[in-house]
């Protein structure tokens, strides 16, 4: 019988590796040319990658591939021991919310509910049914305290914070289940020189103190500093590869 080769072959999870790419491949579009090629890339639980690339070199692509808010053309990928690209999307919805973590460029946060009901939305999403309110209460006061928050800000609407605090409230909501991956998709972009530094301290000692997985996107190489792993889309990338050769 000849030998068949399937689209999206599955890996042998590795408990180890928070993060598994196995000859990905993605086009945004059945007949367009692919815009992300990756033979493998790895991370292990507990790293904090870096991952650097210009405009248009796929950062935001494979951080949605990551997440599961894409599913590659062809290929695996597996996030904490699961095949996210093969689970089905309510499935995925439910794994993605209780084992991620976001930290957006625009952070995201609904501007008319307060501090408190943001938080709150990212917490009973996750399923987190069981908990009950004083958990709820009890986490929050401490995530505010780490991230050097006062408690009062909590009931204060969102559209009313500056935006360093805006961009505190953020890594709060994505720490808030306690997930064991961040994904921080440019969240400094927003920043001046003073908050960025800030924030990058704060958010790599949560970071370390939740025992999480980071990957953290930018184009500002600076901020790579404290990181495990420095990741070069564009060589990690062969369509990218391809085409800075052929420049
Ligand atoms: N929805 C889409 N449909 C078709 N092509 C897309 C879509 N989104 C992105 N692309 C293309 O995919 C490539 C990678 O885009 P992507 O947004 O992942 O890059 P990026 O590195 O995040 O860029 P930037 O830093 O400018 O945000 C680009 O050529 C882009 O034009």
């Amino acid at each position: 019988m000849p030998k068949t080769t399937s689209p999206n072959p599955t890996i042998n999870c590795n408990s180890s590796l928070a993060v598994e790419m196995h000859t990905v491949q993605f086009k945004y579009h059945k007949t367009a040319n692919p815009v992300l090629s990756i033979p493998n890339w790895y991370l292990h639980a507990g790293e904090k990658a870096f991952i650097q690339g210009a405009s248009g070199a796929g950062k935001s692509t494979f951080l949605k591939l990551l997440s599961g808010l894409l599913v590659p053309t062809q290929g695996a990928i597996n996030v904490l021991g699961q095949p996210i690209s093969q689970l089905k999307g309510a499935k995925r919805d439910r794994f993605r919310a209780k084992h991620i973590g976001f930290i957006f460029q625009q952070f995201n946060l609904i501007p008319y509910l307060s501090v408190r009901d943001n938080i709150a939305a990212a917490y009973y999403f996750s399923n987190n049914k069981s908990s009950s309110k004083k958990d709820f209460a009890n986490r929050i006061n401490e995530l505010l305290n780490t991230l050097r928050l006062p408690l009062d800000i909590a009931e204060r609407k969102t559209s009313a914070l500056s935006i360093g605090q805006q961009q505190r409230v953020a890594i709060a909501r994505a720490l808030i289940n306690n997930p064991e991956l961040i994904i921080a998709d440019e969240p400094t972009s927003a920043l001046d020189a003073a908050a960025r530094d800030s924030f990058m301290t704060l958010l790599l000692e949560c970071v370390a103190e939740n025992e999480s997985t980071l990957i953290f996107v930018s184009h500002d190489k600076t901020l790579a500093r404290g990181f495990d792993e420095i990741v070069d889309l564009q060589n990690l990338n062969e369509i990218q590869k391809g085409a800075s050769h052929a420049n």
